[in-house]
């Protein structure tokens, strides 16, 4: 909240960044499961006296709260979510000191999967699991409670890298004397998906119970973002834009998931370049016929979007 000290409006917060940690629980019959996640903190309070009066007595050090994640850390008997364990940090700033009115706490989970080998997990194959390898996109979250209880919470993806060489076009849009790119009905879309969603939970006294019911819905809501891009699989499905194809994966996650209550899409339009290449004497070198392509990282088409239901309180 904004104060007004000596004629100014001033807000704070503070807390730590970045701080990782990795948790492996070990299971009775020998499985072994981890994460590792990078959390950042921040805690808000209606105290200032450390800015203005020199007096640090309203301070949670930053390096308190970074231990705090691994004491936290320690106590999680039981695998549990990302979000869990961002609620349950939110929680316990807001509830353990009387100054933190509200804590923030955002967490991205680095991709660790279970190594299988010829379809199996690996390593006396039932019974235990102890190798991983690195995926690509990412689970993120945010939430952010207040000392009352409030929730507000988030998940999202990150790096979801896409691409399909047919069923996209692009045709229609404004013709000027600046324009030089031709309609297209056949061409690649590749993009990499950045996306958040709201839940509609809105305290942490009401919240799922169902052990790991956030994974679940993450791995839930990256299928149908998927599905929807790519379409049913032996057909697809055309996409006319890169804005109609983020606009049904956004309809597909609200449809199909009633605690989201917003979604957020960021999708660049990542483009791959026919190849049209041509002698000085106008030999042609190689001819484009959707085969050859210059991939590119920039510039990029940028497009991005949110959707949400009209009793959402965004
Ligand atoms: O799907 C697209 N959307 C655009 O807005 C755009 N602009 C552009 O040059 N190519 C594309 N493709």
């Amino acid at each position: 909240m904004a104060k007004k000290i000596e004629g100014f409006n001033f807000e704070q917060r503070h807390g730590k960044a970045r701080v990782r940690v990795a948790r492996v629980w070990r299971s009775k019959e020998g499985r072994h499961f981890m994460v590792e996640w990078n959390v950042s903190i921040s805690l808000l309070s209606d105290s200032i006296i450390a800015y203005v009066d020199d007096d640090n007595s309203d301070i949670v050090a930053t390096d308190t709260i970074k231990n705090t994640v691994y004491a936290k850390a320690k106590e999680c008997k039981e695998q549990l979510s990302v979000e869990e364990f961002a609620i349950l940090l939110a929680k316990h700033f807001t509830s353990f000191y009387r100054q933190v009115t509200s804590a923030i706490v955002r967490i991205v989970e680095k991709p660790w999967e279970c190594v299988s080998v010829d379809g199996q997990l690996h390593e006396h194959v039932i019974f235990s699991t102890e190798g991983f390898k690195l995926g690509s996109e990412r689970h993120t979250t945010e939430v952010t409670v207040q000392e009352s209880g409030t929730l507000q919470m988030t998940s999202g993806i990150e790096g979801l890298a896409l691409l399909k060489t047919t069923k996209s076009g692009f045709e229609g849009f404004i013709r000027d004397k600046y324009t030089a790119l031709p309609d297209t009905q056949e061409r690649m879309l590749a993009t990499e998906v950045t996306s958040t969603w709201r839940y509609s939970y809105e305290s942490v006294f009401n919240l799922p119970q169902k052990p790991l019911y956030f994974t679940e819905r993450y791995l839930a809501v990256k299928k149908v973002l998927m599905d929807t891009f790519f379409g049913p699989p032996k057909e697809g499905v055309y996409s006319a834009s890169v804005q109609s194809t983020l606009y049904q994966m956004a309809k597909a996650v609200l449809g199909r998931f009633h605690d989201i209550s917003l979604v957020h899409l960021k999708m660049p339009n990542i483009h791959f370049l026919p190849v049209n290449l041509s002698s000085k004497d106008k030999d042609i070198i190689v001819k484009f016929e959707d085969d050859v392509y210059l991939p590119t990282d920039e510039p990029h088409g940028s497009i991005e979007a949110s959707f949400s239901r009209f009793w959402s309180k965004m």
